[in-house]
This record gives structure tokens, sequence and C-alpha cells, in this order.
């Protein structure tokens, strides 16, 4: 568990980050979100300490940062930014080793973990363990760059706008990805991104910033019901915040038990569709109600366009 207790930072006289208080449970993925300038990227180096802190208490597992040996620290704590900063005239291979490698694991055990990570990221080992960093396209070093944050299996990775540089499309893809290693691994992330969609896609929670402080944090599902003030509101996409919600929000979670009498629906849909697709799905049939089942077919719920009107996004 990371902890962040009335933390702030200064430079002379500005105040990069204001006071803030944060819990982050182990396996969970926090994302800092907020426009340029609002202290994402200084609170994140504070939890590795490539910032110091000026006041308050950053602890992990209850023990203060302060009092860790900032290189063990660093070695216990993935960190993955924008643009990868691979080592240009290394290998990819080599790249990914080299913490491991700094903690003197031995040869095999490093070429083992290298394969490892490789795989676990879509990288095939003989196409790519021998490139260099500008033989790579920007997902394909990205990639590495994650590999090379988790490489000595550190409890916590931090990233940076790991992403911010991809097109939307591989930018899309390693999102997923990140999902995907995430529920295997199931790391402490925190990550730092000043795209709302990016946020509300990836995170457990969400803490949105300004200025320096924290102006909200909950998880997706709350921000977008509940924005505590216009800033958040237009973040997260004004009107537009109907739909993220409903692609946020499960079948499972509205539906009805389900209904002897009722006729045969048209559509099914399963609990972990998305309400965002029942509601297309409500559309393209011309129907005002769902059949839900589950994997075997089997009928487990009835949801109905009503609860979409009553209580829905
Ligand atoms: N080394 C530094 N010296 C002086 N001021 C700094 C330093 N690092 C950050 N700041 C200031 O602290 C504030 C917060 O910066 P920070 O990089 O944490 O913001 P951010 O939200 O990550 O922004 P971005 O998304 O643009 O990176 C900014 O006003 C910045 O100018």
């Amino acid at each position: 568990m990371i902890e962040l207790d009335g933390v702030s930072r200064f430079f002379g006289a500005e105040v990069a980050v204001d006071n803030i208080s944060l819990t982050i449970p182990d396996g969970s993925l926090c994302v800092l979100v907020g426009t340029s300038g609002c202290g994402k990227s200084t609170t994140l180096r504070m939890i590795n300490r490539l910032i110091e802190h000026s006041a308050g208490e950053i602890r992990i597992d209850g023990h203060q940062i302060r009092r860790f040996n900032e290189e063990k620290l660093r070695r216990r704590i993935g960190y993955a930014i924008q643009n990868t900063g691979l080592f240009p005239h290394w290998t990819v291979a080599r790249n990914i080793g080299v913490v491991p490698r700094l903690l003197k694991w031995d040869h095999a055990a490093v070429d083992q973990r290298v394969r490892e990570l490789m795989a676990l990221l879509g990288l095939e080992f003989d196409e790519f363990a021998n490139k260099y960093p500008h033989q790579l396209s920007g997902g394909q070093a990205q990639r590495v760059g994650v590999a090379r944050a988790l490489a000595a299996d550190p409890g916590i990775l931090l990233m940076d706008e790991p992403f911010g540089a991809l097109d939307p499309i591989t930018r899309a893809n390693l999102q997923t990805e990140l999902l995907r290693i995430q529920s295997h691994i199931r790391k402490t992330i925190v990550f730092v991104t000043h795209d709302m969609d990016e946020a509300l896609r990836l995170a457990d929670h969400i803490v949105v910033m300004r200025a320096g402080r924290i102006i909200q944090q909950g998880p997706p599902t709350r921000i977008l019901a509940d924005p505590a003030d216009d800033f958040v509101e237009t973040l997260v996409g004004g009107r537009d915040r109907g739909l993220k919600r409903a692609a946020l929000t499960r079948v499972g979670e509205m539906m009805e038990p389900a209904d002897a009498g009722a006729p045969a629906a048209v559509a099914t849909v399963t609990p972990d569709d998305s309400m965002r697709l029942a509601v297309s799905l409500m559309l393209w049939h011309g129907v005002s109600r769902l059949a839900v089942v589950d994997d075997t077919g089997r009928r487990v719920g009835t949801l109905p366009l009503s609860r979409l009107v009553d209580e829905g996004p």
C-alpha cells in the first residue's frame, strides 16, 4: 500500500504539490489526471524519490520512504515514462535486463526473465531481442519500456504518460494490454495522464488534480456520475459523460431478475456486457427490453429500458 499524507512539494516560492493525501491499496491501478502543470509528475516522482517531498509523509507498506535507501527503493519500484528512456546503444534484451543485472542476478536468471517479459508484452524473442531501440515502432519501444520497468518484479509500477506519444490506435491497444497484464500480475500501479478517457478506461481509482491539489478522487463510475465541480465535469466530457458511464457500467449491475412471464426477447446480452452495448442493441432492434443470459445461454435476468431512464447513465 502507498500512502501520501499531507504531502507538498515546493520549488522555491512555487507550490507544485499542495497538501495532498491519498491511499493506494495493493494491486490497484490509480490514475492521476489533470491538465499540464497540475503536479501529476511531481507527485509520481516523489513516490520513488526522484523528487523529495518538502512536507508531509509518504509511506510504502507503512514505512516512511525517507527511511529507505534511495537506490534500493528505486529498484523496488518500476518506472516507465513517455519516450521510454531506453538506452539507444543497447539491444532490447539488454535494456529489459538492466535492473536484474544491477541486482546481480545470474546470467541464466536474467535471460529467463527477459524471455518471460517479452512473451508477456507480446514481443517475439527471436524477432526483437537483438534489435536496437531505433529499429522499433513507438508502440514496440513502449512495450520494451514497460517490460524493463517490470523486470525485477517490483511490487509497485509508476507510469508517467507512458502512451502519450503514440497514435490513438496503438495507444488503445497498449491500454488493453496493460489491463490484461495487470489482471495477471496485480501490481500496485500509479499512472499519470492528462487524458481523462485514458484514466476512465484504466483506473480502479481516479485522482483529479488541479494547481497542485486533489479536486476529486474515486472510482471512474463515481467521477462520471457525480463530478465534484465544473472543472471535473469538463474533463469527463460534459454532456457526453452519460455514454462514457454506460461504457463502464455492466449489465449485471442494472438488470432485474428474470421474468418468467415476459415475452421472448429479440436480443440478448450477458451480465458482463456494457450498458453502452445494451443501449446500442435496443436502438438497433427497436426494442425496450433485452434478455440477459449467461455463458450457457440460460436466462438470468431482464434489462428494461426503464432501468436506463430511471436510474441509468
Ligand atoms: N524542477 C523543477 N523546478 C521548478 N519548478 C518545477 C520543477 N518541476 C516541476 N515544476 C513546476 O511544478 C509544477 C507541476 O509540475 P509537474 O511536472 O508535476 O506537472 P504535470 O501535471 O506533470 O504537468 P505535465 O503534464 O505538463 O508534465 C509546474 O508548475 C512546474 O513548472
